[in-house]
This record gives C-alpha cells, structure tokens and sequence, in this order.
C-alpha cells in the first residue's frame, strides 16, 4: 500500500531538504546549452537534469507545455522522463496546471493520477478558477492513488492578484477561500496533507493570510523571478516549514554541465536550509 503523497513527501523533504527543481526546457535555455530546439534537445534537456540532480531533490516539477509544444513525440518524451525520475526515487510533481467543470476533470485526472496512466506523477498542479469543488474529481482519484494536488492559491506572478485578491462577500479573499478549502481536505492527516497550495515566494508580507493548511506549499519564484531564500521566513512565518520551494531557470542555466547544475542546486538547497532554520 503506497503512502499518501503528503507523508512520502514530508520524508523527502527531510532526507534530502525541501527543494523542488523544475524541468522547464525553455527555447532560449535549449540554446545556451547548445541543443537544437526540437524534441531531441528537449529529451537531452530532460535527461541532463535528472541524471545530475535524481537522488539529490525531494522533487522535480516538469512543466508539460514545454514538451506538449512539440505534440506526442514531446508528450513521450515527459513520459520517460516522469518514469526515469521516479525510478531513481525523486517525487514528480506534474506542472500541468489543469483545471476544468467537473467531468472533464475527471479525464484530466485519470490522464496525471490514475495508477496506470502513461503520465501516472506523485502530484499535479491545478487551477481551482472554476469553482473549487470542480477539482473533486482530481481530490478524489488523487485519494485513491496516493497521489497529491497543488492548487493554485496566490500565484507568483503580478496579475494573479486581480482574481486571488478579490474580496467577497463574505469579507473573505479568493485566495484566502482556497486555502479554507485546503486545509480542510488536510485536516487530520498526518505528518501532513496531500493537498497542497502553490503560493509565490515573491509575494511579500502574507501575514493577512492563513497558511496553516496541514499541507505543502509550494513556492515558485526564486531565482528569475527575483525572490530569494532568504525572503522565505518573512513571506511564509511559522508555515515556512511545510514550504517546497520551486527554482527552475535559476538551477538550469548552470547546464548542461552536470557539476554545475549539481552545484547549483547545492547552493540554492543550503540557502533555504538557512533560511528555514532562522525562522
Ligand atoms: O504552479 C507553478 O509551478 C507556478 C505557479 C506560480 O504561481 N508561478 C510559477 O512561476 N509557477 C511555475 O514555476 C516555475 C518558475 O520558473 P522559474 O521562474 O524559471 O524559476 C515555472 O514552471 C512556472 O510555470
């Protein structure tokens, strides 16, 4: 029987510290590292990372679009890099952001989190600007597969606030309401929840927020977007602990060198050990 996503998660991050790495071959990353931006530079992009960082991250998040630009020859080239990357024991977190009415998230579910699919990752990220209750499909499935979610709650980037920082009536902020609804999929479970949030480390003073959801929260942001990890304690306070912080183009731009991505990684995994431990 598989351990929930939420407890084979807190036991990588204190193994191998909270980092999570994305996989997120960019054209212009493909040419510095002197590969054809084509599905063969994406499968050496793929390749590349996870033989220099399998078995030293908690997580890899590749991000879908990256490979679905080049149709079902990039989509199985995710496949096998999903499969090497799991087999070499590293948690895969699917950055494929889906979100949909009910039913279609159904399928989108069975496509990332049912047991035998082609795609099958540890977690999938998921927009919940449908409603949140349209995500059950994907809570459920997610359940029965020991897998995990990341729903979107306050996103790095500057737009998000126009949707995410709208108030309600009830007084309450978007935002805020997905984390409600987070934390109470969570509750009870132990060490923690498989039912994350994504909040940006960019993002400043979240004290107005409730961050206590018993669950992960993944924070994107650090390196190209400007965050760093010193930041992460007075973004997140006391729920600093339960974050995995995300760095894509700030760790890959040291490719294709394997040392220099390993080193990379080492550099970015000890400031946030640091951060996490001034807290
Ligand atoms: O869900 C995400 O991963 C995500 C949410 C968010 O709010 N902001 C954000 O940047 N991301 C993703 O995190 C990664 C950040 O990449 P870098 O800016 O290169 O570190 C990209 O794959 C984004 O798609």
């Amino acid at each position: 029987m598989t351990l929930p996503f939420g407890a084979r998660l807190r036991h990588a991050m204190d193994e191998r510290g909270p980092l999570c790495v994305g996989i997120d071959p960019h054209a212009s990353l493909l040419a510095d590292w002197g590969l054809s931006d084509d599905v063969a530079g994406v499968e050496r992009f793929s390749r590349t990372v996870v033989e220099a960082l399998a078995e030293r991250v908690a997580v890899f998040k590749p991000q879908a679009a990256f490979f679905e630009r080049f149709g079902s020859r990039g989509i199985a080239v995710l496949e096998r890099t999903v499969a090497d990357a799991r087999a070499a024991g590293t948690l895969v977190l699917m950055d494929a952001k889906r979100g949909d009415i009910g039913s279609t998230m159904a399928a989108y579910a069975e496509t990332f989190l049912h047991k035998d699919a082609p795609l099958f990752s540890d977690a999938l990220t998921v927009s919940p600007y449908l409603g949140y209750g349209s995500l059950k499909p994907a809570v459920e499935l997610a359940r029965e597969s020991g897998a995990g979610l990341f729903v979107l709650a306050l996103t790095s980037n500057p737009e998000g606030a126009e949707v995410q920082r709208a108030v309600r009536e009830d007084g309450r902020t978007i935002g805020a309401t997905m984390l409600s609804h987070l934390a109470e999929e969570n509750a009870g479970a132990t060490p923690m929840g498989s039912f994350g949030a994504v909040v940006g480390a960019t993002l400043g003073d979240l004290s107005a927020f409730d961050l206590d959801i018993n669950g992960p929260l993944l924070a994107p942001g650090i390196g190209a977007q400007g965050a760093t990890a010193a930041d992460l304690p007075a973004v997140f306070g006391a729920a600093v602990r339960n974050v995995v912080p995300n760095v894509s183009r700030g760790v890959l731009r040291h490719g294709p060198d394997l040392a220099g991505l390993r080193d990379s990684a080492a550099r970015f995994a000890d400031e946030i050990r640091t951060a996490v431990a001034s807290a």
